[in-house]
């Protein structure tokens, strides 16, 4: 069985509570306690396989808040990085977390980061009080190479489950590609290590 660890992260009030809740349960409920971090668990099936899910709901992280994002930045295996489309200033908190998780999770020589991320505009149903375009939350999300998708967890359930999903597979996909490479890593210092020992002997021999 797979564990997976995701994280939501941005600004309070850009309803990450909202766009989970809706994802475990299908229901969109307005109110939820926001000065407590949340941890929830479940067992999903994704392309036939069983997974415990366990999603961290931190506090709000503010543009000031770094030491209570770098928790969930180091145990997270993938994150959601949600602003409100109607609120700017969550929308540039959520360029300074995407800044931050790369300066964290930063992974290969090219620096690269590699860990996966879906960027989220939430509350899609408000585009009458629209502050930020569908096209910089696009560009924002190709500066940093990851998937975007605008949502309304008021409105709407499926484009919710469709970006959790994508991103559960991405995840796999990629503690995968982790685990393959450090046993490469392994077996290829293993060799090594037999070269050196048996292949000095045979020397001198
Ligand atoms: N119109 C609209 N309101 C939403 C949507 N999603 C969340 N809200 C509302 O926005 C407010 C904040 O939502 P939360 O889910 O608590 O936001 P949060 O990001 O978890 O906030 P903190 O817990 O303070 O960090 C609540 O009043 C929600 O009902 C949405 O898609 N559309």
């Amino acid at each position: 069985m797979n564990d997976i660890k995701l994280a939501l992260l941005g600004s309070e009030g850009a309803g990450k509570s909202a766009v989970l809740v809706r994802f475990l349960t299908r229901r969109f409920i307005g109110e939820y306690a926001s000065n407590a971090n949340s941890l929830y668990r479940k067992r999903l099936s994704i392309d036939g396989r069983q997974l415990n899910l366990e999603v961290f709901d931190p506090c709000a992280q503010s543009a000031e808040s770094r030491c209570i994002l770098e928790e969930p930045v180091d145990w997270a295996d993938g994150f959601i990085v949600v602003y409100n489309i109607s609120d700017r200033t969550s929308f540039l908190n959520a360029k300074n977390i995407l800044r931050q998780i790369k300066e964290a999770r930063t992974e290969n020589s090219k620096g690269e980061v590699e860990v996966p991320i879906y960027l989220v505009g939430n509350k899609q149903d408000l585009c009458h009080a629209r502050q930020v375009g569908e096209d910089e939350g696009r560009s924002l999300a190709q500066e940093n190479r990851c998937p975007f998708q605008e949502v309304s967890a008021a409105e709407n359930y499926q484009e919710i489950a469709n970006l959790f999903t994508k991103l559960i597979r991405h995840v796999m996909e990629h503690l995968k590609y982790r685990a393959d490479r450090r046993r490469y890593s392994g077996s290829k210092s293993m060799a090594k290590l037999i070269n050196n020992v048996f292949g000095k002997r045979r020397k001198s021999v």
